[in-house]
Protein backbone atom coordinates (compact mmCIF):
# COMPACT_ATOMS: atom_id res chain seq x y z
CA UNK A 1 0.00 0.00 0.00
CA UNK A 2 1.77 3.48 -0.97
CA UNK A 3 2.06 6.05 1.49
CA UNK A 4 -0.36 8.28 -0.35
CA UNK A 5 -2.85 5.89 0.31
CA UNK A 6 -6.39 7.58 2.48
CA UNK A 7 -7.33 6.31 5.73
CA UNK A 8 -9.33 3.58 5.79
CA UNK A 9 -12.21 5.26 6.92
CA UNK A 10 -12.55 7.51 4.35
CA UNK A 11 -16.07 6.39 3.19
CA UNK A 12 -17.06 8.88 6.89
CA UNK A 13 -15.15 11.53 5.49
CA UNK A 14 -17.27 11.64 2.34
CA UNK A 15 -19.36 15.07 2.55
CA UNK A 16 -23.27 14.05 2.73
CA UNK A 17 -24.97 17.35 2.27
CA UNK A 18 -23.65 18.05 -1.11
CA UNK A 19 -23.62 15.63 -4.50
CA UNK A 20 -20.30 14.24 -4.91
CA UNK A 21 -18.10 14.44 -7.95
CA UNK A 22 -16.29 11.04 -9.23
CA UNK A 23 -14.33 11.64 -12.22
CA UNK A 24 -13.65 8.71 -14.68
CA UNK A 25 -10.08 8.32 -15.59
CA UNK A 26 -11.42 6.81 -18.95
CA UNK A 27 -12.31 9.99 -20.03
CA UNK A 28 -9.05 12.22 -19.23
CA UNK A 29 -6.15 12.42 -21.68
CA UNK A 30 -5.01 9.33 -21.57
CA UNK A 31 -1.55 10.18 -23.10
CA UNK A 32 -1.32 12.58 -20.26
CA UNK A 33 -3.01 11.23 -17.09
CA UNK A 34 -0.43 12.04 -14.47
CA UNK A 35 -1.27 16.23 -15.53
CA UNK A 36 -4.91 15.02 -15.67
CA UNK A 37 -5.24 13.38 -12.22
CA UNK A 38 -3.08 16.48 -11.18
CA UNK A 39 -4.81 19.26 -12.38
CA UNK A 40 -8.35 17.98 -11.21
CA UNK A 41 -7.05 16.72 -8.19
CA UNK A 42 -8.47 19.73 -6.04
CA UNK A 43 -12.27 19.40 -7.44
CA UNK A 44 -12.68 15.82 -7.41
CA UNK A 45 -14.03 13.56 -4.44
CA UNK A 46 -13.20 9.59 -5.73
CA UNK A 47 -11.32 8.92 -9.22
CA UNK A 48 -13.54 6.44 -11.14
CA UNK A 49 -11.68 3.96 -12.58
CA UNK A 50 -13.25 1.50 -15.22
CA UNK A 51 -12.10 -2.10 -15.85
CA UNK A 52 -13.35 -3.77 -19.11
CA UNK A 53 -12.15 -7.39 -20.48
CA UNK A 54 -14.04 -6.91 -23.98
CA UNK A 55 -16.34 -9.14 -23.44
CA UNK A 56 -18.61 -8.25 -20.62
CA UNK A 57 -18.00 -4.67 -21.96
CA UNK A 58 -17.30 -3.76 -25.31
CA UNK A 59 -13.95 -2.32 -24.34
CA UNK A 60 -10.61 -2.66 -22.79
CA UNK A 61 -10.13 -0.64 -20.24
CA UNK A 62 -7.31 -0.03 -17.03
CA UNK A 63 -5.52 -2.76 -15.25
CA UNK A 64 -3.80 -3.35 -12.41
CA UNK A 65 0.05 -1.97 -13.06
CA UNK A 66 -1.31 0.97 -14.21
CA UNK A 67 -4.17 1.30 -11.12
CA UNK A 68 -0.71 1.13 -8.92
CA UNK A 69 0.82 3.62 -10.58
CA UNK A 70 -1.91 6.35 -10.23
CA UNK A 71 -2.03 4.99 -6.52
CA UNK A 72 1.27 6.50 -6.42
CA UNK A 73 0.16 9.90 -7.76
CA UNK A 74 -2.85 10.80 -5.40
CA UNK A 75 -4.74 10.00 -2.23
CA UNK A 76 -8.06 10.72 -3.62
CA UNK A 77 -9.76 7.32 -3.39
CA UNK A 78 -9.70 5.40 -5.85
CA UNK A 79 -13.26 3.13 -6.92
CA UNK A 80 -12.44 0.54 -9.50
CA UNK A 81 -15.67 -0.67 -11.67
CA UNK A 82 -15.02 -4.23 -12.83
CA UNK A 83 -16.62 -4.88 -15.96
CA UNK A 84 -15.45 -8.66 -16.68
CA UNK A 85 -17.24 -11.64 -16.98
CA UNK A 86 -17.41 -13.71 -13.72
CA UNK A 87 -15.12 -16.39 -14.34
CA UNK A 88 -12.35 -13.70 -13.50
CA UNK A 89 -14.19 -11.18 -11.47
CA UNK A 90 -12.96 -12.07 -8.02
CA UNK A 91 -9.33 -12.66 -9.20
CA UNK A 92 -9.51 -9.24 -10.40
CA UNK A 93 -10.94 -7.70 -7.24
CA UNK A 94 -8.24 -9.15 -5.46
CA UNK A 95 -5.28 -7.97 -7.98
CA UNK A 96 -7.06 -4.14 -7.94
CA UNK A 97 -7.42 -3.95 -4.25
CA UNK A 98 -3.34 -4.93 -4.10
CA UNK A 99 -2.69 -2.35 -6.65
CA UNK A 100 -4.70 0.16 -4.07
CA UNK A 101 -8.46 0.53 -5.01
CA UNK A 102 -10.39 1.94 -2.12
CA UNK A 103 -13.20 0.68 -3.45
CA UNK A 104 -14.05 -1.62 -5.86
CA UNK A 105 -18.06 -2.61 -7.38
CA UNK A 106 -19.03 -5.80 -8.91
CA UNK A 107 -21.65 -6.31 -10.91
CA UNK A 108 -24.53 -8.26 -10.09
CA UNK A 109 -25.06 -9.58 -13.53
CA UNK A 110 -22.31 -11.97 -12.55
CA UNK A 111 -24.50 -14.12 -10.71
CA UNK A 112 -22.64 -17.27 -8.55
CA UNK A 113 -19.40 -15.15 -8.84
CA UNK A 114 -20.79 -12.22 -6.91
CA UNK A 115 -20.50 -13.47 -3.56
CA UNK A 116 -17.17 -14.21 -3.60
CA UNK A 117 -15.50 -10.66 -5.37
CA UNK A 118 -17.13 -9.39 -2.96
CA UNK A 119 -15.27 -11.69 -0.06
CA UNK A 120 -12.14 -10.76 -1.67
CA UNK A 121 -12.85 -7.31 -1.32
CA UNK A 122 -14.10 -7.14 2.09
CA UNK A 123 -10.83 -9.82 3.25
CA UNK A 124 -8.28 -7.07 1.90
CA UNK A 125 -10.37 -4.50 4.13
CA UNK A 126 -11.78 -2.09 1.65
CA UNK A 127 -14.66 -0.94 0.30
CA UNK A 128 -17.04 -2.91 -1.79
CA UNK A 129 -20.54 -1.89 -4.51
CA UNK A 130 -22.44 -3.58 -6.45
CA UNK A 131 -23.64 -2.12 -10.05
CA UNK A 132 -25.95 -2.78 -12.15
CA UNK A 133 -26.43 -2.49 -16.27
CA UNK A 134 -29.00 -0.21 -17.44
CA UNK A 135 -31.42 -3.32 -18.55
CA UNK A 136 -31.60 -4.99 -15.52
CA UNK A 137 -34.33 -4.79 -12.94
CA UNK A 138 -33.06 -2.63 -9.65
CA UNK A 139 -34.51 -5.21 -7.57
CA UNK A 140 -30.73 -7.02 -8.45
CA UNK A 141 -29.29 -4.93 -5.70
CA UNK A 142 -31.29 -6.52 -2.96
CA UNK A 143 -29.28 -9.22 -1.82
CA UNK A 144 -26.16 -7.38 -1.71
CA UNK A 145 -27.38 -4.30 0.59
CA UNK A 146 -25.83 -5.45 3.54
CA UNK A 147 -22.30 -6.10 2.01
CA UNK A 148 -21.87 -2.92 -0.09
CA UNK A 149 -21.26 0.82 0.69
CA UNK A 150 -22.04 1.91 -2.80
CA UNK A 151 -24.93 1.00 -5.61
CA UNK A 152 -24.03 2.33 -9.12
CA UNK A 153 -26.72 2.21 -11.73
CA UNK A 154 -25.37 2.76 -15.11
CA UNK A 155 -27.59 5.43 -16.85
CA UNK A 156 -26.31 4.22 -20.42
CA UNK A 157 -25.39 1.40 -22.22
CA UNK A 158 -22.53 -0.59 -20.47
CA UNK A 159 -18.62 0.57 -21.20
CA UNK A 160 -19.42 2.78 -24.28
CA UNK A 161 -18.57 6.78 -23.74
CA UNK A 162 -20.23 9.87 -25.12
CA UNK A 163 -23.91 8.51 -24.60
CA UNK A 164 -27.36 10.43 -23.65
CA UNK A 165 -28.99 9.41 -20.41
CA UNK A 166 -31.57 6.39 -20.90
CA UNK A 167 -35.50 7.73 -19.70
CA UNK A 168 -35.22 5.00 -17.49
CA UNK A 169 -32.40 6.58 -15.25
CA UNK A 170 -34.37 8.94 -12.96
CA UNK A 171 -37.07 6.14 -12.21
CA UNK A 172 -34.60 3.32 -11.61
CA UNK A 173 -32.20 5.79 -8.93
CA UNK A 174 -36.20 6.47 -7.40
CA UNK A 175 -36.31 2.43 -6.83
CA UNK A 176 -33.26 1.86 -5.78
CA UNK A 177 -33.68 4.82 -3.21
CA UNK A 178 -36.72 2.82 -2.24
CA UNK A 179 -35.09 -0.20 -1.65
CA UNK A 180 -31.95 0.62 0.28
CA UNK A 181 -34.44 2.73 2.38
CA UNK A 182 -36.52 -0.51 2.64
CA UNK A 183 -33.48 -2.33 4.04
CA UNK A 184 -32.80 -0.64 6.35
CA UNK A 185 -29.28 1.14 4.57
CA UNK A 186 -29.85 5.11 3.72
CA UNK A 187 -27.15 7.19 5.06
CA UNK A 188 -24.63 3.04 4.64
CA UNK A 189 -24.52 3.27 1.32
CA UNK A 190 -24.22 6.19 -1.84
CA UNK A 191 -26.16 5.89 -4.59
CA UNK A 192 -24.23 6.33 -7.52
CA UNK A 193 -25.27 7.37 -11.48
CA UNK A 194 -22.78 6.56 -13.94
CA UNK A 195 -23.46 7.71 -17.68
CA UNK A 196 -25.22 10.19 -19.45
CA UNK A 197 -23.89 12.64 -17.05
CA UNK A 198 -24.26 15.84 -18.86
CA UNK A 199 -25.03 19.62 -17.32
CA UNK A 200 -28.83 18.91 -18.28
CA UNK A 201 -28.98 15.35 -17.04
CA UNK A 202 -27.10 16.19 -12.96
CA UNK A 203 -30.10 18.22 -11.43
CA UNK A 204 -32.17 15.82 -12.74
CA UNK A 205 -30.42 12.58 -11.62
CA UNK A 206 -29.24 14.42 -8.24
CA UNK A 207 -33.28 15.51 -7.86
CA UNK A 208 -34.03 11.52 -8.34
CA UNK A 209 -31.53 10.66 -5.43
CA UNK A 210 -28.09 9.89 -6.97
CA UNK A 211 -25.86 10.70 -4.06
CA UNK A 212 -22.37 11.33 -6.79
CA UNK A 213 -22.74 11.30 -10.48
CA UNK A 214 -19.62 9.86 -12.16
CA UNK A 215 -18.50 12.35 -14.54
CA UNK A 216 -16.63 12.06 -17.79
CA UNK A 217 -16.70 14.60 -20.13
CA UNK A 218 -18.16 16.77 -18.05
CA UNK A 219 -15.08 17.10 -16.15
CA UNK A 220 -12.39 16.53 -18.10
CA UNK A 221 -13.63 18.52 -21.10
CA UNK A 222 -15.11 21.54 -18.80
CA UNK A 223 -12.67 24.59 -19.64
CA UNK A 224 -13.66 25.93 -15.95
CA UNK A 225 -13.64 23.04 -13.73
CA UNK A 226 -14.01 24.62 -10.80
CA UNK A 227 -16.90 26.40 -11.84
CA UNK A 228 -18.61 23.80 -12.74
CA UNK A 229 -18.15 21.85 -9.66
CA UNK A 230 -19.12 24.80 -7.75
CA UNK A 231 -22.25 24.40 -9.53
CA UNK A 232 -22.64 20.67 -9.20
CA UNK A 233 -21.92 21.29 -5.05
CA UNK A 234 -24.59 23.55 -5.19
CA UNK A 235 -27.58 21.63 -6.40
CA UNK A 236 -30.24 21.16 -3.76
CA UNK A 237 -30.88 17.92 -1.86
CA UNK A 238 -33.34 15.46 -3.32
CA UNK A 239 -36.23 15.59 -1.87
CA UNK A 240 -37.70 13.00 1.35
CA UNK A 241 -38.94 10.10 0.07
CA UNK A 242 -42.91 10.31 0.04
O1 LIG B 1 -18.77 4.66 -17.79
C1 LIG B 1 -18.71 5.62 -18.47
C2 LIG B 1 -19.47 5.63 -19.73
O2 LIG B 1 -20.30 4.48 -19.76
C3 LIG B 1 -17.92 6.78 -18.01
O3 LIG B 1 -17.01 6.32 -17.04
C4 LIG B 1 -17.29 7.57 -19.09
O4 LIG B 1 -16.03 8.11 -18.75
C5 LIG B 1 -18.24 8.63 -19.44
O5 LIG B 1 -17.77 9.55 -20.36
P1 LIG B 1 -18.73 10.65 -20.95
O6 LIG B 1 -19.68 9.96 -21.90
O7 LIG B 1 -19.47 11.24 -19.78
O8 LIG B 1 -17.83 11.63 -21.59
Amino acid sequence: MSANHPAADWLDTLPRDRLLGEFSLWSADLANLERDILRTEPFVDLYHVDVADGRFAPSFLFFPDQLARIRALTAKPLHVHLMVEGDIVAAQARQFVEAGADLVTIHAENGAAVDAALDAVAEAGRAAGIVLRLETPVEAIVPFLDRVSFVTLLGTAIGVKGQGLSDTACPRLVEARRLIAAAGREGAIRLAADGGIRAQTVPLLRAAGAETVVLGSLAFADPDLAGRIAWLHGLPMPEALP
